[in-house]
């Protein structure tokens, strides 16, 4: 029996792992970054060289922890954050800050046309509202393109609980999405733009009496 979740109750758990559990949110972060590590190593994908756009919340963190890992596989990766990583969760910082003591620093621009695979990790499940009009336009001139696109959880615009567009949505050849399917994933537009949807364990454990949304 799969159970899907919305984003108020990935949220519930991811917070109840940490906090009653005791698991940290570095481990799960770094989980997270190995299981799509994980994906990356099991897919037949260009590897020459991997773009990964990072946003300011801890999807953004993910993302920075799987450029970490790439780098020191000795892929040639570009970090480019979607923001100002200033106003960046103090998650997001401590990753970067762990990137660069390996010698991977973040690119201060960087072009999709050159890139052979994007690692999509900019919003997850905390999308919350419309994009920003800038990111908006970026995603539809990144969707023309038709560059091979892996998201982080979520595909960026993908509202997690209804599947609705928030402004636009990079579309997804893949997506790996942690701990338990998103209802979002599953319907309308967020299972058109999502393309295949791995669920990768990474150690979330649900209480016994937590009710599910939904389980097919
Ligand atoms: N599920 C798990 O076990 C784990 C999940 N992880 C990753 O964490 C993200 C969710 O992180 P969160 O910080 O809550 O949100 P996002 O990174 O998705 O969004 C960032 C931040 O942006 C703000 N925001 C929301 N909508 C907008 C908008 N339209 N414009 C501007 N800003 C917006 C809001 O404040 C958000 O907080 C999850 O998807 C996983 O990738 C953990 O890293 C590992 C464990
Ligand atoms: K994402």
């Amino acid at each position: 029996m799969a159970q899907l979740v919305t984003a108020k109750e990935m949220q519930e758990l991811d917070t109840y792992t940490i906090q009653t559990i005791g698991i940290s949110q570095d481990v799960l972060i770094e989980r997270a970054a190995l299981s799509v590590i994980d994906v990356i190593g099991a897919g037949n994908f260009d590897l020459t060289h991997v773009l990964v756009l990072a946003g300011l919340g801890n999807n953004g963190a993910d993302g920075v922890a799987i450029a970490r890992l790439l780098y020191l596989q000795g892929i040639n990766v570009t970090l480019q954050f979607v923001g100002n990583v200033n106003r960046a969760k103090e998650s997001v910082k401590h990753q970067l800050h762990i990137a660069e003591q390996y010698g991977l620093h973040r690119a201060e621009k960087s072009d999709f046309n050159n890139a052979s695979l994007i690692i999509d990790a900019i919003f997850g499940v905390g999308l919350n509202k419309l994009l920003p009009e800038g990111l908006q336009k970026m995603i539809k001139a990144a969707n023309h393109i038709e560059k091979p696109v892996i998201a982080v959880d979520i595909p960026t615009g993908i509202d997690a609980t209804t599947g609705e567009v928030r402004g636009a949505t990079l579309k997804a050849k893949k997506t790996v999405t942690f701990s338990f399917n998103k209802v979002g994933l599953t319907k309308g537009n967020g299972k058109f733009l999502s393309g295949d949807v791995v669920v990768k364990d990474i150690g979330i454990l649900a209480p016994e009496d937590f009710q599910f949304s939904i389980s097919i």
